[in-house]
């Protein structure tokens, strides 16, 4: 069962390391250069990555051996997604590299866990990864309504909770809240019936398509909502204008058009990690 658990989170460390490596990403941090950002580079990212490792592992491994409800999980993996994050900061001198990814993979790595514990086994067929979506909703019932609940008492607000007063938008949260649908309904479904094109271009189309469609938290707060309509429009087109032998220099450019705007869809990022994970227990590529 060892093995199991550490392929699995291996799977997990190879997604962020896949996401951050993929190149060009338009206004965020590649091994072409660190996009939107001035705090933070690859190697940020990189000493990041290593830092989460050993808490994907963790996170597993709670998910495996958990015997109680679903919400109970969810409590065990956030107090050690906790202990993740500050070792995170610890080794990127407190920039916010992977919170959102850290948050999601300490949800999605216990369900994983819990439902592996339950029999499930890689390679997934769909209807695993939905059961581990499934769950993973479960887990987190009523996480918005909670962590919301006494924001007008707090003096200082996260980016998060910034704009659930200002729009309403539950970000991450709601996300998880939901099911995960930009993967279950967007992004799983675009690399399934992709899976046989070179790795590169479609994990860049795959990013497209969820800067085309996803809420993305990052975006709009520091654009606002008309940046980031003007994102999702602007992704899409790129989506359609862009074959095999233009995509590359298409995204060069818009690199260039989001780094000058010092825009960053990070959301859109995180998701894609997401994406590559089940991908990966899927064996799609
Ligand atoms: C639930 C938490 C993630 C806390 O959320 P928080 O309230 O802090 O804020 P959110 O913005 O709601 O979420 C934080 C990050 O989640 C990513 N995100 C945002 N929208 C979406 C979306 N629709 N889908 C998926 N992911 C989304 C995003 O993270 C990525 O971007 C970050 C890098 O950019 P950042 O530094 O945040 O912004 P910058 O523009 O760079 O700032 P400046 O340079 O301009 O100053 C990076 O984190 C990526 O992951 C959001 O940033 C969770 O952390 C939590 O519950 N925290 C409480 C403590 C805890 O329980 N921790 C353990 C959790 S397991
Ligand atoms: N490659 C990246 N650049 C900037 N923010 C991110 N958040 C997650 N991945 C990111």
């Amino acid at each position: 069962m060892n093995e199991l658990l550490v392929e699995i989170a291996g799977q997990a460390e190879k997604a962020l390391l896949y996401e951050v490596a993929l190149t060009p990403k338009p206004g965020l941090v590649d091994r072409n250069n660190s996009g939107a950002h001035s705090d933070m580079d690859f190697f940020t990212f990189l000493d990041s990555i290593v830092s989460l490792s050993p808490y994907l592992y963790q996170y597993v491994k709670l998910g495996m051996e958990h015997e109680g409800t679903a919400k109970e999980l969810f409590h065990k993996v956030r107090s050690m997604g906790v202990h993740a994050e500050k070792a995170m900061l610890a080794a990127t001198k407190n920039i916010n590299t992977h919170k959102g990814a850290n948050f999601s993979f300490a949800v999605l790595l216990g369900a994983t866990g819990a439902c592996i514990g339950r029999g499930l086994q890689p390679p997934f067929t769909q209807n695993d990864t939905q059961e581990v979506l499934a769950y993973a909703q479960e887990m987190s019932h009523g996480l918005v309504t909670d962590d919301f609940a006494d924001l007008a008492a707090k003096t200082s607000l996260t980016y998060g909770e910034k704009l659930y007063l200002s729009y309403g938008i539950t970000g991450i949260r709601g996300e998880a809240e939901a099911g995960y649908p930009a993967l279950s309904g967007l992004i799983l479904p675009f690399l399934r019936a992709n899976q046989s094109q070179p790795i590169e271009s479609l994990l860049l189309k795959a990013l497209l398509l969820l800067m085309s469609q996803v809420e993305d938290g990052n975006i709009i707060h520091r654009g606002g909502i008309d940046a980031w309509q003007t994102i999702k429009m602007e992704a899409k087109q790129l989506l359609q204008d862009s074959h095999e032998g233009n995509l590359k220099e298409l995204m060069y450019s818009y690199d260039l058009v989001l780094i000058e705007r010092h825009l960053s869809p990070g959301g859109a990022a995180d998701l894609l990690s997401l994406g590559i994970f089940f991908a990966k227990l899927e064996n799609l590529f």
